[in-house]
């Protein structure tokens, strides 16, 4: 559990890259039509979409192996943050130490950054020739052309399943980054746990102080999931103000060790921001080991109605304490009513 320091140009790309990085292998499939175009306009052997992995550090050529020499490529195109062009690549000494160069394996080498809505690469339309050769500048341009139909494509899956507002995978994106990692860990035999949110009272933040201040507090909510959680957890807004957090490889006692910090985070918002109202949640929890097989939807539906047992347990006890308090402070009134 950790609280990164986090810019809001790598807290939106921490988001989006690991949005997009469980879905790499579907993206890959949805750039095979791309890369094969690529390979057969340009007459390469090689045509590729490499994404960058949120946790894969950006390789310099010396420290990259032979198996995931390709990045290499890539890091070197992101550094240069524009179309990289290496026409031979044994004359070019920033390839030098490269292990795929050491056999003359890749001779010739082109990528140009794939970016998302807000700028960031998100990854290298990359293609590689064992032959050394030229590339004109209507190439760089088709090329350029290749990887904003990349962009376009990407744009087309973020608006599919990423919340506007809250830059956190939307209901859709949830469920199949979920699935996968579901699927994953049972492959593995690995605990997964959820936790299932609702704000308290959410209404009364809209109704009092705007709808814009219902966003703002929407958004202040996911920002602490996001912080509070790790990043290898998934999570999800599935509508209003309801959240989802998967945590894969978690068993309970671990989630609860989770749910905790998320408390802690939340007390300390709600004693530094200046606002009229507090964020408050109910929460539900299920988790793996219940059940054989479960789906996502079986542990969302059951942490679903664990949440809201808890909501209802939790405005019984407020009402509770209410009526308490008014007996307390008003003995005489009771006594006329009656
Ligand atoms: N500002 C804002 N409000 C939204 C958005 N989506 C849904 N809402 C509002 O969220 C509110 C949710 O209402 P409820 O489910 O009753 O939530 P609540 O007041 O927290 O009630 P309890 O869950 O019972 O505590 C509704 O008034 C919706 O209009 C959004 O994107 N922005």
């Amino acid at each position: 559990m950790k609280m990164p320091e986090m810019s809001p140009r790598d807290f939106y790309q921490v988001n989006a890259l690991h949005a997009f990085s469980l879905f790499a292998s579907s993206a890959e499939m949805r750039f095979e039509r791309l890369t094969r175009l690529a390979k057969r306009l340009f007459n390469v052997p090689v045509a590729f979409v490499s994404l960058a992995d949120a946790h894969r550090p950006w390789l310099s050529s010396k420290h990259d192996n032979a198996a995931d020499g390709r990045h290499a490529f890539f890091s070197e195109a992101a550094a240069a943050d524009k179309l990289l062009v290496v026409p031979d690549t044994v004359l070019d000494e920033r390839f030098q130490d490269h292990p795929l160069i050491g056999d003359a394996s890749v001779r010739f080498y082109a990528g140009c950054p794939i970016r998302v809505g807000n700028g960031d690469q998100l990854g290298t339309l990359c293609l590689l020739d064992n032959q050394p050769r030229a590339f004109n500048d209507d190439d760089q341009a088709l090329l350029r052309d290749l990887a904003k139909m990349a962009e376009q494509e990407l744009f087309a899956m973020e608006l599919a399943t990423i919340d506007e507002l809250t830059r956190v995978p939307n209901r859709r994106g949830f469920e199949a980054m979920a699935e996968q990692a579901l699927s994953l860990c049972k492959r593995l035999d690995k605990p997964v746990s959820l936790f299932y949110f609702d704000l308290d009272l959410f209404k009364q933040i809209n109704d009092r102080f705007g709808h814009a201040e219902g966003d703002r507090a929407l958004q202040d909510f996911s920002t602490i999931l996001t912080r509070s959680f790790r990043q290898s957890d998934i999570i999800g807004r599935l509508g209003g103000d309801e959240f989802a957090v998967l945590l894969p490889n978690t068993n309970q006692q671990q989630a609860e060790v989770a749910l905790r910090c998320l408390d802690k985070a939340i007390r300390q918002h709600n004693r530094a921001s200046k606002r009229d109202y507090k964020l408050h949640y109910s929460v539900g929890f299920s988790d793996s080991h219940t059940e054989a097989t479960p789906t996502i939807g079986d542990l969302m539906q059951r942490a679903d109605a664990r949440m809201f047992e808890n909501k209802k347990a939790h405005a019984q006890q407020s009402a509770g304490a209410l009526t308490m308090l008014l007996n307390l402070l008003l003995p005489t009134q009771r006594k006329y009513r009656h």
